[in-house]
């Protein structure tokens, strides 16, 4: 591992007992340019990492470790997408460089990789209600000193969780709860919704502002009243309740004592005001202004998403690394469906595009582009995003809603509830279905196929490819489908040649690759190219393989499982998805329910969470890349191991 080197301040920090034994609160902006030029330093030389939301929260971090007794007192990161400089100050600074790599650290708070980290996280707007959780069994243990913090982005205050969070945690007055509102006008792209205005308002306006002068003014008095400062806090804040404040702050409405906007750059300052807060009881929230990229010149200048997760760039020119292939590449399957969206919407008035905050990563930015008043980024509100299009459906609108496959886990009744028992025309498109791979357990698009195919009316199919995934758009947008799922996987297709003219494909239909007779391989997805690589390969040691795109889940194709039963002892299901209700459990549900007695092999992801690493360790580590599919064929036909051993050393 290349060992980096770290400033003088840094260099003298293991764990935040260190900066608050050994550092004054002038040297937190020292400590805090340290740690911004460590995590520089790394992320741009190993890649494939999160990076402009961690630089943007330096100085925060620095100060929220040097005033708050962590980690007793309890720090939880919103998505934790932000946390490395957290990382980097709680015993985890040289294991850094692992970040996000198999076996090493996570790329975000994980409960048993350190006591730092509070609440494991990775999807939004988790914080409040976390952190509310633990301040409420604090106090029914006695523990009244105890502080929580919930650190939350303008974006994942959008969701309706976070709002939830507040609704509960305005109505317990001794519940020690702090949110900070870390507020950089960014989700993964800008961040959108009426929210997003307030938060500029109240950052601007006028009478506010003269309130909040009168706040502060206040504040300081109470640091210097020592041990009364709570009673005192107290009665101010009783004051301020039904005057201009309270009714012209949505966070006081919700009897939240609000604080803020502050400058979260100003780390001495910041320490200040934290260190004030700590006297304040009841819940109180503190809006710091921040910027996404902070204090790199070329995230700060250049532009914020692209600055979100960069890969590996050059830190002195700000170049992004692009690997410039040879030969020409095939597209990326979400790229895929951002122009095919678009193709089909210019010939199909009724079709609308909705993106819960994932536009560039799910391309629905293009159509958003191209026709502006049919294609929405509704914020992190994965609910909202499945009922708003269940609405559309209801007027006759045909709504693609594109959601991550880990996170419409957040929707799920919506789909049940709100589209499928109404059996109305929403295509769910689902993308990073399967092992996504660096981001890891929270994000891996492991169920989606089990979940959607448990649900009455649903259509639940998945690509080969991107001729599959264009055709498959094409058969969803026809009228009275029904809600109708489309899984596809991150990264690239296999295609370069994929603009084909798009036909229907008939409901329920799958197709055969290659006939064969030894055994019978099903695939459903992606992980078909890896059977079909397979498949050749077994034919160099005489092993005859039938490979089934299956395509539909559900309805299953009959006719293929008949086919298959009668003619094969032994039949082998691939798919890039939990084992448990998946396409290989469809299969042995039907072998059962027919009495049929062949011996069935299941490929996919097992009953555990699966961490982070490329995906071809993924695949690899659960035995359904090419290489894990030959070598269960050949055991489970008990082909010689030196024919075996001769394709396992020579594979890819
Ligand atoms: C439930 C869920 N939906 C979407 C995402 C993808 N996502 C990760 S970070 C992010 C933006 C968060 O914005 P914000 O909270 O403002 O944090 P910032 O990046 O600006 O610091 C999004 C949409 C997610 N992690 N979880
Ligand atoms: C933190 C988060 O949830 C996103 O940034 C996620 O990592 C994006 O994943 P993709 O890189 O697959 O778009
Ligand atoms: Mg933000």
């Amino acid at each position: 591992m290349t060992e980096y080197k770290t400033g003088t301040y840094l260099s003298q920090i293991t764990i935040p007992q260190d900066m608050r034994d050994k550092f004054a609160l002038e040297d937190l902006p020292h400590i805090s340019e340290d740690v911004r030029q460590y995590i520089i330093d790394v992320i741009s030389e190993i890649g494939n990492s999160h990076f402009g939301a961690s630089l943007g929260v330096v100085e925060l971090t620095v100060a929220l470790h040097y005033v708050f007794n962590t980690p007793y007192d309890q720090l939880v990161w919103d998505v934790g997408h932000q946390a490395y400089g957290h990382k980097i100050l709680t015993g985890r600074k040289e294991v850094f460089p692992t970040n996000r790599t198999k076996g090493g650290i996570s790329g975000f708070p994980k409960r048993s990789e350190s006591e730092y980290d509070t609440f494991g996280v990775g999807h939004s707007s988790t914080s409040i209600s976390g952190a509310l959780g633990m301040a409420v069994a604090s106090n029914y243990k006695g523990e009244k000193e105890r502080q929580h913090i919930a650190v939350i982005g303008d974006g994942a205050m959008t969701a309706g969780l976070a709002f939830e969070g507040l609704n509960h945690a305005g109505m317990l007055n001794d519940a020690n709860l702090l949110v900070v509102l870390n507020d950089n006008c960014m989700s993964i792209d800008p961040n959108v919704g009426a929210l997003r205005e307030y938060l500029t308002d109240i950052t601007t306006s006028h009478t506010y502002n003269k309130v909040k002068d009168e706040v502060w003014q206040l504040l300081g008095k109470i640091s210097k009243f020592g041990p009364n400062a709570q009673a005192v806090a107290s009665k101010i804040s009783s004051a301020l309740k039904g005057s201009l404040l309270k009714q012209s702050n949505l966070f006081e409405s919700l009897n939240f004592r609000y604080f803020g906007p502050v400058d979260g750059h100003d780390s001495i300052a910041l320490a200040k005001i934290l260190n004030d807060l700590k006297d304040i009881p009841g819940p109180k929230i503190l809006h710091c202004i921040t910027m996404k990229g902070k204090g790199y010149k070329f995230s700060e200048e250049g532009d914020p998403t692209k600055w979100h997760a960069p890969g590996i760039f050059n830190k002195e020119t700000g170049e992004i690394v692009k690997v410039v292939p040879s030969s020409p590449q095939p597209p990326k399957y979400q790229d895929v469906f951002g122009h095919t969206i678009v193709e089909l919407a210019e010939q199909n008035e009724k079709i609308m595009g909705i993106t819960p905050a994932m536009p560039t990563g799910c391309s629905l930015n293009i159509m958003m582009e191209a026709m502006p008043d049919r294609a929405f980024d509704v914020g992190i509100a994965e609910q909202h995003a499945v009922t708003f299009s269940a609405g559309l459906a209801t007027q006759g609108m045909i709504p693609f809603c594109n959601i991550y496959s880990s996170f419409m886990q957040r929707a799920y009744d919506q789909v049940l509830h709100d589209v499928a028992l109404q059996n109305l025309n929403v295509v769910f498109c689902l993308d990073r279905g399967g092992l996504v791979g660096a981001d890891g357990a929270t994000h891996h698009g492991a169920y989606d196929l089990a979940y959607m195919r448990s649900i009455p009316n649903m259509i639940v199919s998945a690509p080969m490819d991107e001729i599959e995934l264009r055709n498959l758009m094409f058969t969803a947008q026809q009228e009275n489908m029904g809600p109708f799922s489309i899984r596809y996987p991150r990264g690239k297709g296999v295609t370069t040649n994929w603009k084909n003219r798009m036909k229907a494909i008939p409901v329920g239909r799958g197709r055969k690759i290659c006939s064969g007779e030894d055994i019978a391989l099903l695939s459903i997805g992606h992980v078909g190219n890896f059977c079909k690589t397979a498949v050749e390969q077994l034919k160099t040691i005489n092993v005859s393989a039938a490979h089934y795109d299956m395509r539909f889940v559900k309805p299953i194709d009959e006719t293929i499982l008949h086919e298959v039963f009668s003619r094969f002892d032994h039949v082998i299901t691939i798919e890039d998805g939990c084992l448990m209700g998946g396409m290989g459990s469809a299969v042995l549900e039907f072998m059962a329910d027919n009495n049929y007695t062949s011996r069935v092999v299941r490929l996919g992801i097992p009953d555990r969470y699966i961490h982070q690493g490329t995906q071809e360790e993924l695949w690899a580590e659960c035995g359904f890349d090419t290489q894990g599919i030959i070598l269960k064929v050949c055991s489970v036909l008990g082909v010689e191991p030196h024919l075996k051993n001769r394709l396992a050393g020579g594979m890819k």
